[in-house]
């Protein structure tokens, strides 16, 4: 039996200024799977994923009509809803970019960096989040004995699993991830992968690749975005 749908997009057109990026999409996306979106270099596949978090709205020119609805638990509910909270959207739908981008300070306060901008404040909640967070990315072992280190010391690979860490604390429903593992050595690659096969119990996820034989291994459903249309794969 199919999951449930989690995530509906209907006649959703994406505009740069005049210039027409994505044309009349229809797709949905079901719970706890993995969605691939491959395809050549300047279609809109990163552009497809900031529509999700409404990050698009922060760009300049960017522009987005049509409809896309997710079940958080609540029934269907319209993104773009002008009272849409944004950051309740963003703690629900979260986003890893390709390159991994740590923020300047140590391992720890990179993974609780979101929940103090959530305004949570219990030492021992956090605590045991952030262990959790690392965990299930597959860093805890790795890095237990030495949180307070810059996070900048880490290994490519980690600091890629750190940022995966830092969206995790806050519990998000759907994952995007953008070519997680573009910048990656086969180990790393590997590591992610496994990580992305056990994290879809917890999430679904969206991930943008160009490596075709990834998609084949870890994707439950596979797009390919072309000429403004996502084609199923
Ligand atoms: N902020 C922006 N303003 C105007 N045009 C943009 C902006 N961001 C991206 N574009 C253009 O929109 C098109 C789609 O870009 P996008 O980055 O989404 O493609 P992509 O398929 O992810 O590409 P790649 O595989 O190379 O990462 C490109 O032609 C790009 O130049």
């Amino acid at each position: 039996m199919q999951n449930p749908i989690k995530i509906k997009i209907r006649h959703l057109y994406f505009y740069y200024k005049t210039r027409t990026i994505l044309e009349n999409i229809n797709i949905d996306i079901h719970a706890n799977t993995i969605t691939s979106i491959t395809g050549p270099s300047g279609q809109g596949k990163s552009s497809f994923l900031t529509i999700l978090n409404r990050l698009c709205h922060n760009m300049d020119g960017a522009r987005v009509d049509g409809q896309v609805t997710i079940d958080f638990g609540n029934g269907f509910e319209d993104i773009f809803q002008k009272n849409y909270a944004l950051p309740e959207l963003r703690k629900r739908v979260g986003m890893v970019f390709q390159a991994p981008n740590p923020l300047p300070v140590s391992i720890y306060k990179n993974v609780t960096f979101p929940l103090k901008l959530a305004g949570k404040k219990n030492k021992d909640s956090i605590r045991e989040k952030v262990k959790n967070a690392l965990e299930h990315a597959f860093l805890w072992d790795e890095v237990k004995d030495r949180l307070s280190d810059d996070a900048r010391l880490l290994s490519g690979g980690q600091q890629q699993r750190l940022c995966l860490a830092r969206s995790l604390v806050l519990d998000p429903q759907v994952l995007l991830l953008d070519e997680p593992t573009s910048s990656l050595d086969e180990t790393s690659v590997q590591v992610i992968e496994e990580l992305l096969a056990r994290l879809k119990n917890r999430c679904t996820i969206i991930m943008v690749s160009h490596y075709m034989d990834q998609v084949k291994r870890v994707a439950d459903q596979q797009f390919i975005l072309r000429d403004r249309q996502l084609k199923p794969g």
